[in-house]
């Protein structure tokens, strides 16, 4: 915090005013005048006249009670008039662009002491660079849309235009081209998955969920049957509009009667008398960015099996919001194509061909949530870490009480044991996901009451608790891929093995 133009204050004069009509207080090293604001106090006025706060040094009290940001809000700011003589502050919140220092809080490659062969000084530079911007632009956006609901601004869509973020966040490949990445920190030829997990990262640890999804979370996964199946005039008309932020693109798959079994959609394209355009009936459900989308990757039922389709909003599309347990910024909707029509040439893939455009495209999905997913649980246990050594319980830290180690130690062991995992080998592991509801219920024990409270301290852990089960259905249901793999494993059991 600046304090050099705030007026030098002694203690003993800070303890003068320790009555109703005069209130001070002292939190790291600032002096506070809270005569006027008692009375507005969301904590209310009698904990602010206790005889060991009016007067007094409260930074214990106030910081296991607030989180740092109250201080930085600037009706709050406002109260400060001096600063201990001879005393400094010396307690800081997020500081932009800069790591953790917190063990634990930041992927192995980025903490102090370790060395990876896979990520080189360019990645560091480029995490410098994407965490600073997420720091800037992206984190009090975050806050507020998800507090109002309302689609993550246009000039945070903008400003990653400038970037070309939503090109990045598509992973290395044909679609960098001739794009200037990051003010140039990186070509496109060298772009590789290792950037793309940074900016996943990053975003997972400066964003909130449904925020984050709202963000384009659509085209993610939306776009990539175009750009990989899509004929080139197609691409040539949709790929640059949307990978500049004009236009936004969503994936619509499941239905409220299919999900994991994405055979049995019943929404049908039939081709029109002249054979030049689809004719598209059906609904769609939980469809992310939906409620703005412009584009619709809609999983069809035709002739010939299933068929991927390309559809524009207009005649025939209608979508409504469906109100998730996350907030409204994702877009979440509800979407009726009632005759909808869209050419031939929108065609992804092969007619009949559509589940294997489907399945290739989970590939993509699953990886950039696996990188979140991984990210998510270092915040948490940031989040967990700080509190528990700010919360005094019995006189003591809480992380003095054995059990609450225990929960640090299952967090951490989570965290650590899949992260290096994922990055080596980008490997696809959807027990990622149950490793994050492990955490997430640990996180709201170690937090008690706050970690089911939207506000103060324990908000993050409460939003975590109450998404975190996305993950484990986005996808496709974690139990129906785990199953998979068990499947697949057995398949590979030698005949000949005995124990
Ligand atoms: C500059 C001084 C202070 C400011 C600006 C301030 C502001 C706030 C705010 C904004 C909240 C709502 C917390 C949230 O939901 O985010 C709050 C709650 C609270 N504050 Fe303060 N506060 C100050 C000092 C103090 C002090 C010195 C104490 C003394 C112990 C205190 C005790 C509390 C309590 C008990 C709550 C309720 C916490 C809860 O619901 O968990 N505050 N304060």
């Amino acid at each position: 915090m600046a304090s050099t133009q705030l007026k030098r204050i002694s203690k003993e004069e800070v303890g003068k005013h320790n009555q109703p009509d005069d209130l001070w207080i002292i939190i790291d090293a600032v002096v506070y005048d809270l005569t006027k604001f008692k009375a507005m106090h969301p904590g209310g006025l009698s904990v602010l006249l206790d005889p060991e706060i009016a007067g007094q040094d409260a930074t214990e009290a106030f910081f296991s009670l607030h989180r740092y940001e109250v201080l930085e809000r600037p009706q709050y700011q406002r109260l400060r008039i001096g600063q201990i003589d001879g005393e400094k502050p010396s307690i800081h919140g997020r500081i932009a662009g800069e790591l953790s220092k917190v063990p634990y809080a930041e992927p192995t490659w980025l903490s102090d002491g370790y060395h990876s062969p896979y990520f080189s000084e360019g990645h560091r530079t480029f995490q410098k660079a994407v965490r600073r911007f997420f720091d800037e632009v992206v984190y009090h956006d975050a806050q507020d849309r998800e507090a109002d609901g309302k689609r993550p601004s246009q000039s945070v869509i903008d400003k990653m235009t400038a970037l070309n973020m939503h090109a990045m966040r598509m992973g290395p490949g044909k679609h960098l081209q001739g794009r200037i990445l990051m003010d140039g920190l990186v070509t496109p030829e060298t772009f590789d998955y290792f950037h793309e997990l940074i900016i996943t990262q990053e975003f997972a640890r400066s964003s909130l969920r449904g925020y984050g999804d709202g963000l384009l979370g659509g085209k993610v996964i939306g776009l990539p049957p175009v750009l990989n199946f899509g004929s080139e005039e197609l691409k040539a008309k949709i790929v640059p509009e949307v990978l500049d932020g004009k236009k936004f693109i969503c994936l619509a798959i499941s239905e409220a009667q299919a999900g994991s079994d994405v055979m049995g959609l019943q929404t049908t394209a039939v081709k029109s008398e002249d054979g030049k355009e689809w004719i598209i009936n059906g609904s769609k459900k939980w469809i992310t960015n939906g409620t703005f989308a412009d584009y619709f990757t809609v999983g069809c039922k035709t002739e010939d099996g299933f068929t991927v389709i390309l559809v524009e909003r207009g005649p025939g599309v209608e979508t409504k919001q469906i109100k998730t347990s996350y907030s409204t910024t994702a877009g979440t909707a509800y979407i009726t194509f009632d005759n909808a029509r869209a050419p031939i040439g929108n065609t992804l893939g092969e007619e009949g061909g559509g589940i294997f455009v489907i399945l290739s495209n989970f590939n993509h999905e699953r990886w950039v949530m696996c990188c979140a997913s991984a990210r998510s649980q270092r915040g948490i246990i940031e989040e967990c870490l700080k509190w528990t050594t700010q919360r005094k319980v019995f006189g003591k830290p809480l992380h003095s009480q054995a059990v609450i180690r225990s929960k640090l130690a299952g967090m951490i062991s989570r965290a650590e044991s899949k992260c290096p995992k994922l990055a080596r080998e980008h490997h696809v592991s959807d027990v990622q996901y149950g490793c994050g509801q492990d955490t997430a219920r640990d996180a709201v024990q170690v937090f008690g009451g706050r970690g089911i409270t939207q506000t103060g301290m324990g908000k993050f852990i409460e939003h975590y608790h109450r998404t975190i089960p996305f993950d484990a259905l986005l996808g496709g249901a974690e139990d129906v891929l785990a199953d998979l793999g068990v499947r697949q494993a057995l398949r590979a059991m030698p005949r000949d093995v005995r124990l």
